[in-house]
Formats: C-alpha cells, sequence, structure tokens
C-alpha cells in the first residue's frame, strides 16, 4: 500500500420514485423524492468535503440530476445486495482500485465530513462497520482492498451482526464506529425529524 492511501466513497441510491417507501404513509410521493435527492446531496457533498476521499462513484439507475462528472455503476436490478456486490466487482478490479472503499449509505443527513475520514483512517487489515441508531443494521462499511475484495454483502435483518461474521470469514478485524452522523439514517416517520438538516417539510 502506498505512504497515502487512496480512499473512495461508494453510494447505492435506488431509482427516482422509489426510494424511502417506508415514508408514503407521512410523505407524498413528490415529497420522497424531494427528501432523498437531498439527502443524497448531502452525503455527495460531505465526501467531497472529507480530507481522505479523493473520489466519489455512485450505483444505481441514475444520477438524480447530480453533475455527469461524477462516476455511476450501472445497477442489475436485483436489490442493494446485488448492486453493491457488482459496484465492488468493477472497483475491485479498476486500475486505479483504491486502497479502501467506504460504503455508505445516502440517507444520513447528519453524515459529517469526519465520519468519512474516521471510516477511512480504520487499520491495516479491517473492516469498519457504523451500525444505525438501532446498533442492528448498518449504514456504512468501510472495506480495505484487495482484502475484503470478496466481501459477501448482507444486508437486511441484522445486516451489522452479518456484515461482522463475513469480516471473519475473511479473516479481517471489525472496528465499530459509533457516531451521530453514522447512526441516524431516515427509515421510519419517526426518524424524520433528523431529515430535518437537509429537508424542510411544508404543509
Ligand atoms: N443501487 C441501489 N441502491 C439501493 C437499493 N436498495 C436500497 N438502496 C439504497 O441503499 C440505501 C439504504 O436503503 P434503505 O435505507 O432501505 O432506503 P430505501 O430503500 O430508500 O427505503 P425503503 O424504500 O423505505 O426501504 C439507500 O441509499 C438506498 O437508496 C437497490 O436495490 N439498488
Ligand atoms: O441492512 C440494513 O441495514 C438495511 O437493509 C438497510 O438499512 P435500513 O435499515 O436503513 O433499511
Amino acid at each position: 500500500m502506498s505512504a497515502t492511501p487512496t480512499i473512495w466513497a461508494l453510494i447505492p441510491i435506488k431509482g427516482s420514485g422509489q426510494g424511502k417507501s417506508r415514508l408514503a404513509g407521512k410523505l407524498s410521493a413528490p415529497e420522497r423524492d424531494a427528501l432523498v435527492d437531498a439527502m443524497l446531496r448531502h452525503v455527495v457533498s460531505t465526501a467531497d468535503e472529507a480530507r481522505m476521499v479523493s473520489r466519489t462513484v455512485l450505483v444505481g439507475p441514475s444520477r438524480h440530476g447530480l453533475d455527469r462528472g461524477i462516476p455511476l455503476i450501472g445497477d442489475p436490478g436485483n436489490g442493494l445486495n446485488d448492486a453493491l456486490a457488482h459496484a465492488l466487482g468493477e472497483i475491485a478490479c479498476a486500475q486505479e482500485r483504491p486502497d479502501r472503499l467506504i460504503v455508505i449509505a445516502a440517507d444520513l443527513p447528519c453524515l459529517t465530513p469526519l465520519d468519512l475520514d474516521l471510516l477511512a483512517e480504520a487499520p491495516h487489515r479491517s473492516i469498519a462497520i457504523a451500525p444505525d441508531r438501532h446498533g442492528t443494521g448498518t449504514n456504512a462499511l468501510s472495506l480495505p482492498l484487495p482484502e475484503a475484495a470478496g466481501f459477501r454483502f448482507r444486508y437486511g435483518t441484522d445486516s451489522a451482526a452479518h456484515h461482522r461474521e463475513e469480516a471473519e470469514r475473511l479473516g479481517l478485524n471489525v472496528e465499530t464506529i459509533l457516531s451521530t452522523g453514522l447512526e441516524k439514517d431516515i427509515d421510519e416517520p419517526s426518524d424524520l425529524v433528523d431529515a430535518g438538516q437537509v429537508y424542510t417539510i411544508e404543509h
């Protein structure tokens, strides 16, 4: 590994009109789209500001109107785990591949550049996991490459525990990162209070 490791951020994003379906009882379809776009913009600009992150890549069906300069890896259409597996395969084989890949959810309105730098600074041969506020889901993963090129994404129920098992399977250490910015994803209507960081709901 070079003296200054190369770190990339990978952000999975569903297509327009698909995201945040669990908020349908509280927000209209245009409101959900506006929220998804605002949170994506926040996460992308936070990655741009993070000292250690040199490139940000999206995986999904579209850029949601973001600058065409941001690389987009296509989505095979079989859900989050397949989309991330496809993107990791492309990135791990790239000629300019990074030394570490941070996979970060696009629904983190309280995320700060320091949160990404913490993920970037995980020790060599360690996978860092940032759980959600319940301690069970996974909001970010920091994967060393090439050591974690074969990492199998296990998003779904109890994904944080499954991702720890996956690190063990690969013979890698695990570091758990707890921070407000990384814990507060927006899944349920009761989480919306945190979305006020990036989005105002007007009625
Ligand atoms: N590319 C891609 N991204 C996905 C997919 N499923 C989820 N994501 C993204 O993964 C992150 C975490 O997903 P969730 O917290 O479940 O968000 P969501 O899917 O918009 O929310 P719900 O529709 O309520 O489940 C968000 O950035 C989503 O946009 C998928 O199939 N493909
Ligand atoms: O494994 C997870 O953490 C979920 O599938 C994705 O996160 P969510 O709880 O934010 O939907």
